[in-house]
């Protein structure tokens, strides 16, 4: 923000309570002065310094008032009336009082003319007085442990003509017990404020916002926040809302400084001296709680009047509370600002410039960059810097972030345009706190500890400061560090309400019933990165598309299409060619005990039983699947025919005896039993296509695999496999949510977990219920892409075990002959996808049937691929699904692995003879 415009805020916020611009002003541009520019500060605690130095401003100016009127005049004259109680050096502030006054305080006028005692008395004082509503004002409230000021100085001889202006150091406040803080004024009514901490929930329309300095982008997933940031909307999940007037971490705070415990705060010999110059900012010792700790901050000094205050200010960038200075941009806007409010050359038109001394000796600077929700677990940097070395200052936290942004940018491939360092480190602090609250106890039986691995552990000193064990933990369980290779993992097998999607729109905006959301065809992405969506005109193709306008009415549903339209611009990172290991993989950190970061029904947690390699391959969380750029999907209202929903229906389809229109698909019976298992007819053929397709092979005129490989001299098809699909129920049917034809739009209900096979396949996913045969599982959701797209992305892999395993939507390639290349899609789920990308292949007899179910739309090419069980599978069993690899095909879409899946029908046959000669090879 310009400076300009913290200018005008701080003059808005002012005149909130009262307080004319012109005696803002003068006082204003000397408090940048002191602070060094340092906005920061003057705006904490909704500008209460600056309150504070007005008041003492025109106190003086009062008292000099009545001095010449008592000079002058036999009796008293009105008086100024103090408009705050001061904390007097042995008393210490009322618990949680904050010198935010809600007041409406004197205008100029009254503080010119001076103001009686019944003037200022609350009932007087009109709307605003008490109740927050009247006043458009935006609190910032610090966090307990936060308020930083330097207290009064009684020294200071605060008749003289300039303000006094007071630096308030940390004082020890112990936690404000009422909501309700009394704010005396020599005897006035207590004003009601907010206690320190509150959330301020409501956040009046005015310039001034509650800052949410510690908020993260709720999502920690980089595709929410693109989808919030290239949209210019809110995301509807509550997760990736990070409106300042509600959610959860709204409170505001103000950067923390530290010290020391014990440390002397203010050196007395520098003090003395300080003092000397008639302009130290006298500290006094202020009641502390166990809770702070001593502040150790460079006290300001006014040195004696410099020709060159210019460059003794730039000079002189200094911290403030162990926290960052401001940076060059914003010290640029505060020149101007300065010079905005005072004219040029009057910089220094005291005389005097102000400068932070640093008091300490080679004093270890915390600077704290980031914590989690909760606050418990912070990052911070420790800087020892060197004792009275000229050119050493603290840079701007801001400028630090971008500077390592851009080289990660640069060194580590990052494509991500919103990649966020500070988003990084949150997620960190955030997993730590997870991990460390999880209680082993409470989850002992599922307990799964893995023993450190103790080379590296020594290698990397591995006794951590915490203290903690990895084995027979008490309460405290400090999570694995990364770094560290050691972990202790926990199962969740907890089982979570149910939870409805949340309506997700695609252009981002938040679907709230009766919104009008408008639906986007094709997402195209501008060179830049950003995205951009468009509507496109009627296709002749396609003569009933047009106007995609739908109106979303149920706000529990998931988004219409099924898919979140967001246009994600990739090239593949060049670590998940080489090696997943690489420091710097710029992924979101896994939860080991949800890896689906809470989009699911249910917690999928990841466990390691085998080895120390902590987690599974980082990868972007999505529970729907997302259109990855030249993808052309079909999905629109105005092609969805009436007949192919079932207006008429009502409540659940499946009470019905007569099979409703969405049933046409699967032969005009529904495909679902009433307990929501797959018939079993339906699974049987399925399970019979699947595993001897000879039978159910179709060749498309022109292939779009081949084509991608060889352009115009492509080879004949290879055939594809003919499928059952399944049609479910959704929106613009009659029947609800609940019908018992929407099962796999209703998402994963069963325990599933995550787990490092012993086989030597990579990670796994087993299940943690027993589940009967035909239950749906999962979804395989990844990027829908073109096959071109796909066969792209494969010759950039280079290392067969690195390579993405997609699924092609090829069951219908056949039915128009010739099939688009931008028509001719699969699902990749190597970047963005759920928790199927964990399922390993089985040739022949795995326990999963991949089934095409259609959902939003009629159009066969774009529909949702299902993972159901072939058989009952006993809890703990891995699931596994034969992706159809022809080990024999080089030129297969799914490179081939050396399969251990240890199917005695194995197809690959290299490994299966090897297995003959040495029967350990398969175990
Ligand atoms: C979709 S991923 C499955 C998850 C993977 N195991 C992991 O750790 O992320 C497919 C990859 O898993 C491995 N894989 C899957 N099934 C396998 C099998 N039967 N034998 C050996 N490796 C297998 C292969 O490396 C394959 O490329």
């Amino acid at each position: 923000m310009t400076a300009n415009a913290r200018a005008l805020m701080a003059f808005n916020a002012m005149k909130a309570i009262g307080i004319s611009g012109e005696i803002v002003k003068p006082v204003l541009k000397n408090l940048l002065k002191v602070y060094d520019k340092n906005w920061q500060l003057i705006e904490d605690e909704n500008y209460r310094v600056l309150a504070d130095a007005i008041f003492e401003y025109e106190e003086n100016k009062g008292n000099e008032k009545q001095k010449v009127e008592a000079d002058s005049h036999d009796e008293s004259g009105p008086r100024l009336k103090r408009l705050r109680k001061k904390y007097q050096e042995d008393e210490p502030p009322p618990s949680g009082e904050t010198s935010l006054r809600r007041q409406k305080g004197p205008t100029h006028d009254q503080l010119q003319n001076g103001l009686g005692e019944e003037g200022m008395e609350p009932s007087n004082l009109g709307e605003g007085v008490s109740g927050l509503d009247a006043v458009p004002l935006n609190i910032h409230i610090p966090r307990r442990n936060e308020e930083h000021s330097l207290p009064h100085d009684s020294s200071i001889d605060e008749s003289e003509e300039a303000p006094q202006l007071h630096l308030r150091r940390k004082r020890s406040e112990p936690e404000p017990t009422s909501s309700h803080i009394p704010f005396k004024d020599k005897g006035k009514e207590p004003l009601v404020l907010p206690p320190s901490c509150t959330r301020i929930e409501r956040v009046v329309p005015t310039p001034l916002r509650i800052r949410d300095d510690t908020a993260e982008p709720m999502s920690i997933s980089p595709l929410a926040d693109q989808r919030n940031k290239t949209n210019g909307h809110l995301s509807s999940h509550p997760r990736e809302n990070k409106v300042v007037t509600g959610g959860a971490p709204t409170v505001v705070c103000t950067d923390e400084a530290k010290t020391k415990p014990g440390a002397d705060q203010f050196p007395k010999e520098t003090l003395a001296n300080a003092d000397q110059s008639n302009r130290l900012i006298n500290p006094k010792s202020e009641p502390s709680s166990d809770d702070f700790l001593p502040l150790e901050l460079p006290v300001a000094v006014i040195h004696p009047p410099s020709p060159d205050c210019r460059r003794a200010e730039d000079n002189d960038r200094n911290v403030s509370n162990g926290h960052h200075s401001v940076d060059t941009s914003s010290s640029r806007d505060a020149d101007a600002e300065d010079e905005s409010l005072s004219g040029p050359g009057t910089a220094c038109n005291n005389g005097e410039v102000l400068e932070l001394a640093n008091v300490t000796e080679a004093t270890p600077a915390n600077v704290d960059i980031v914590s989690s929700n909760s606050g418990e677990v912070k990052i911070s940097l420790s800087c020892n810097y060197p004792q009275r070395q000229p050119n050493f200052h603290l840079p701007s936290l801001d400028v630090v972030l971008k500077m390592v942004e851009d080289k990660c940018l640069k060194s580590y491939k990052i494509t991500e345009p919103n990649f966020s360092l500070m988003n990084v480190m949150k997620e960190m602090c955030q997993c730590f706190s997870d991990l460390a609250n999880d209680s082993p106890d409470d989850n002992q039986a599922n307990s799964i500890h893995i023993k450190p691995n103790l080379d590296l552990q020594k290698k990397s000193n591995m006794n951590n400061s915490l203290g903690a064990t990895f084995e027979n933990q008490d309460s405290f369980q400090a999570p694995a560090s990364s770094l560290h290779r050691s972990l202790s993992f926990h199962s969740s097998v907890q089982v979570n309400e149910p939870q409805a999607p949340s309506a997700l729109a695609l252009d981002g905006m938040d679907a709230s019933p009766g919104t009008t959301v408008q639906l986007t065809e094709e997402v195209f992405a501008r060179p830049s990165g950003e995205t951009e969506k468009t509507v496109k005109p009627t296709d002749p193709e396609f003569p009933n598309e047009g106007d995609m306008r739908m109106e979303q009415t149920d706000p529990g549903s998931s988004s219409p299409l099924g898919f979140v339209g967001v246009q994600i611009e990739m090239s593949i990172p060049d670590d998940i060619i080489s090696e997943d290991d690489t420091p710097g993989l710029l992924r979101p950190l896994h939860d080991v005990n949800d890896i689906a970061k809470g989009e699911e029904n249910f917690r999928i947690s990841a466990v390691n039983e085998v080895s120390s390699e902590p987690y599974p391959p980082l990868f972007f969380y999505i529970p729907q699947n997302i259109i990855f750029r030249s993808a052309h999907v079909k999905c629109t209202l105005s092609r969805i025919a009436d007949e192919d929903c079932c207006l008429s229906c009502f409540g659940d389809c499946m009470s019905s005896s007569v099979p409703c229109a969405c049933a046409r698909v699967t032969g005009g019976d529904f495909a679902y039993t009433l307990e929501g298992f797959l018939k079993e007819n339906f699974l049987n053929e399925c399970i019979s296509m699947n595993r001897y397709p000879q039978n159910h092979l179709f060749y498309c005129e022109s292939c779009p695999l081949e084509r991608c490989k060889n352009g115009d001299l492509s080879d004949p098809c290879k055939g594809h496999l003919e499928r059952k699909f399944i049609k479910e129920c959704w929106s613009k049917c009659g029947c609800n949510k609940q019908c018992g034809n929407r099962v796999v739009q209703r998402g994963i209900s069963w325990n599933l977990q995550v787990f490092l096979t012993v086989e030597g396949k990579g990670w796994g996913l087993r299940t943690l219920d027993d589940l009967p045969r035909g239950t749906f599982v999962c979804e395989y959701v990844g990027e829908i892409l073109t096959s071109k797209e796909l066969n792209e992305r494969n010759t950039q892999i280079v290392d067969g075990d690195k390579q993405t395993c997609p699924v092609l939507l090829d069951a219908a390639w056949g039915s128009d002959g010739v099939v688009k290349d931008k028509e001719a899609l699969c699902l990749d789920a190597t970047f963005y996808g759920n928790v199927a990308r964990f399922i390993n292949h089985r040739c022949f007899d795995a326990n999963l049937i991949e089934i095409p179910v259609e959902v939003e739309s009629p159009n066969h090419r774009y529909y949702h691929v299902a993972l159901f069980t072939t058989r009952d599978v006993e809890a703990l069993e891995e699931l596994t699904w034969d992706y159809g690899i022809d080990f024999a095909n080089s030129n297969h879409p799914v490179k081939g692995f050396r399969c251990r899946c240890g199917s005695k029908s194995c197809r690959d046959m290299k490994r299966s003879q090897k297995a003959k000669l040495n029967p350990l090879v398969l175990r």
